[in-house]
């Protein structure tokens, strides 16, 4: 029951084009699990979608929500296709058309998406209009919205928030001192690498490296992260930075450092990479970054992994918290957002290490432990009729 999806949907998104024409893309919503509440989880763009990826995200977000706490399933979606080929226009299309598609099955108490990789608060609230198109008027179908569109203040840093409290929590439990005795680097620099070297950053810990799909930036004195979302928000490159050098994008995995984060893609640390790595810890900010075979080299190498599942569990916890703001009618201020979410990412801290401990497993084991068994145990007492 806990290995395969309960239901898997995929859509053909037919999209007229700008320039004339028309053109189809694939489209999945995979629902994993649903025992402990709705199924829950983003919607990502990106040209490697497949059903298997889609499939391998949907659980990770079952485990996500369960060893977070939440009362949510796990689910995932993906749309085929490089979103900077397409016009604003025509991405609001594809949108559109998917929850035509998928409409009979997401919903605030059915599967709430939200977003990932290359969506946004504007694609969360196309999907909120399109849906209240047909059943009526329903913020809580999706979170990520913009904050005056029944988002909530604080989702949209949450996710990379959320990775900076889980690092200073393992310094402190690993008796590593402070953040500012640490040097970070970074692989992505969009919603959630952006975010989390930010506060980081303002945590006072040195970030040395990022990189994003086009190039990277160095300086080992620290990097001004504040200038650098200026400048990349300007569109310039992040190799162009005044404040930094220039670094080959394909090194950043390489460069020395405290403390890893893969803020991208899944698969990045191969059995190669984590042969080369040069860090202590590993913070999975990333959904799936490390294969299985490259866990078990890091493993004997001594190199420590906080595992995705809570690395980057602070943006589901937001979204559950921007849901709840949804149900209720309500809002909240970002003060309580944040002190909500802190506490939230020390709780589940705090159940992963002491299985860590007691078992003597590496963390992504804890993890597993802790979520596998909760998803478990509602399933056996939800019954089997
Ligand atoms: N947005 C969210 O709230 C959450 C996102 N995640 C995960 O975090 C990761 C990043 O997601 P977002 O920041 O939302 O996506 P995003 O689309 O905002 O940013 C992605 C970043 O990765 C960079 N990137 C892409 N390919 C790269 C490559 N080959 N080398 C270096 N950088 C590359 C892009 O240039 C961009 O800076 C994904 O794995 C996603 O599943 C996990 C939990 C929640
Ligand atoms: O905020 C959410 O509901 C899910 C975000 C997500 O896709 C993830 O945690 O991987």
């Amino acid at each position: 029951m806990l290995l395969e999806p309960k239901r898997e949907v995929a859509v053909e998104l037919v999209v007229p084009r700008d320039a004339g024409g028309v053109e189809v893309f694939r489209a999945y919503r995979v629902q994993h699990n649903n025992s402990r509440g709705p199924f829950k989880g983003g919607l990502r763009f990106h040209p490697n979608v497949d059903l298997d990826d889609v499939r391998s995200l949907a659980s990770l977000m079952t485990w996500k929500t369960a060893l977070m706490d939440l009362p949510f399933g796990g689910a995932k979606g993906g749309v085929q296709l490089d979103p900077h080929k397409l016009s604003e226009r025509e991405l609001e299309i594809l949108t559109r058309k998917l929850v035509q598609g998928i409409k009979d099955v997401i919903g605030p108490a059915e599967d709430i998406p939200a977003p990932d990789m290359n969506t946004s608060g504007r694609e969360m609230a196309w999907i909120f209009d399109e849906y209240s198109k047909f059943k009526g008027y329903s913020p809580g179908v999706v979170t990520g919205k913009p904050v005056h569109l029944h988002g909530s203040v604080g989702r949209e840093a949450a996710t990379g928030r959320g990775c900076a409290f889980g690092i200073r929590e393992i310094l402190k439990a690993m008796g590593y001192g402070k953040m500012s005795d640490h040097t970070f680097v970074f692989q992505g620099f969009g919603n959630v690498g952006a975010w989390a070297s930010e506060i980081v950053h303002d945590m006072g810990g040195k970030v040395v490296a990022i990189a994003d799909e086009h190039s990277a930036t160095t300086n080992p004195k620290g990097l001004d992260i504040p200038a650098l979302r200026r400048h990349a928000g300007e569109g310039h490159l992040l190799e162009a930075f005044a404040g930094g050098q220039a670094l080959a994008k394909e090194s950043i995995l390489q460069v020395p450092c405290s403390i890893l984060v893969p803020a991208a893609l899944g698969g990045v640390i191969t059995p190669d990479v984590a042969r080369s790595l040069d860090c202590k810890i590993v913070v999975e900010a990333a959904n799936g970054p490390t294969l299985p075979a490259a866990d078990k080299i890091l493993q004997d190498r001594g190199v420590m992994v906080l595992p995705d599942i809570y690395s980057n569990g602070g943006g589901v916890t937001v979204s559950f918290f921007e849901w709840v703001q949804n149900l209720q009618n309500f809002k909240w201020d970002e003060e309580e957002v944040n002190r909500k979410l802190e506490r939230k990412m020390g709780a589940a801290f705090e159940s992963l290490w002491q299985i860590h401990r007691e078992m003597d497993v590496p963390l992504r084991t804890a993890a597993f432990v802790k979520a596998v068994g909760r998803v478990a145990r509602a399933e056996r007492f939800r019954g089997f009729d």
